[in-house]
């Protein structure tokens, strides 16, 4: 049985996460932690399950009230950056899906859970789908360095690009040369235009209602394009991978960024 704790529980990701995370035979939910609604349980809050799983608002005081094994953090940037850190520090194993952090944030959490001897997982996609498109794009760059990535998701999103669209483009960088795309003498009139710049590739990124989570890796070579596109239509997508890592995570006493690690 692995013991539980999810951030966010009230979230679009969170929500389904608390769902799947009852429904699993091998988990139980220990406690979840919110932003609001410190000392009431779930079956308390309207919208949540009818269950008597706490809810706190210190993670400290969580932690130090029930017996974890696993936090799964679906927050927001600077939260699930301090969740992990803490995490890591109570020898509780996190996995997170939150996007967002800096190279910098992601560094430091990695070499706090390599001292600590910690399992940790950063995933910015539990999508499989995701995953292999990520890994069939760096595999393209290898032969059509020209790449320009486009994610479009939810207007709700907070941070853009997309974790997803970051590692789509650090697995790249890892299998082309640094490349400055587009004419050498090229110049925006509006600013923005050509997208964000990563290792002189470019990434836009789309925000519209309607939309969930979705991205087009678009490769260009004389005469030809090639189109790599996954779309979650759905937030369930995101749960075999979360289960996956809440499984994995119990075996692991290192650090690991990216779902494609523990497939
Ligand atoms: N890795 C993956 O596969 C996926 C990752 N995400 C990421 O997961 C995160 C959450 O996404 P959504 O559920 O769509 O966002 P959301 O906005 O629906 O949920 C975020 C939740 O965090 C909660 N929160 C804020 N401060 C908190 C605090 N101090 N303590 C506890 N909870 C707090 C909010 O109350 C809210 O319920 C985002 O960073 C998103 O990019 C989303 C989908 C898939
Ligand atoms: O905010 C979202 O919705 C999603 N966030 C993740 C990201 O930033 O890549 C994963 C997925 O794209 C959905």
């Amino acid at each position: 049985m692995i013991n539980i704790i999810i951030a966010g529980p009230r979230g679009r990701m969170g929500a389904e996460a608390v769902n799947m995370v009852s429904n699993e035979e091998n988990f139980r939910l220990v406690a979840c932690l919110d932003r609001k609604f410190n000392g009431k349980t779930l079956k308390d809050v309207e919208g949540l399950p009818d269950v008597n799983v706490p809810i706190f608002e210190d993670i400290e005081e969580c932690f130090h009230a029930v017996d974890a094994d696993v936090i799964v953090d679906l927050t927001i940037p600077e939260v699930g950056y301090l969740h992990t850190k803490t995490a890591i520090e109570h020898h509780i194993r996190p996995v997170v899906g939150t996007t967002g952090f800096t190279s910098e944030q992601i560094t430091e959490l990695e070499l706090l859970a390599k001292e600590k001897g910690i399992g940790s997982i950063i995933a910015p996609n539990f999508a499989v789908g995701a995953v292999l498109m990520m890994k069939f794009s760096q595999m393209a760059a290898k032969y059509l360095p020209d790449v320009e990535i486009i994610e479009k998701h939810h207007d709700n999103k907070l941070d853009a690009p997309s974790g997803t669209a970051v590692k789509t483009a650090e697995l790249i960088r890892e299998s082309r040369d640094y490349k400055k795309q587009g004419h050498p003498n090229e110049k925006e009139t509006i600013n923005g235009a050509r997208g964000a710049e990563f290792d002189g590739m470019r990434i836009h990124s789309v925000r519209l209602p309607g939309l969930v989570a979705h991205q087009e890796v678009i490769f260009g070579g004389a005469g030809q394009i090639l189109s790599i596109k996954h779309d979650s239509l759905d937030r369930s997508s995101f749960m075999d991978g979360i289960k996956l890592a809440v499984e994995k995570v119990m075996g692991l006493d290192k650090f690991v960024y990216g779902l494609e690690n523990i497939l």
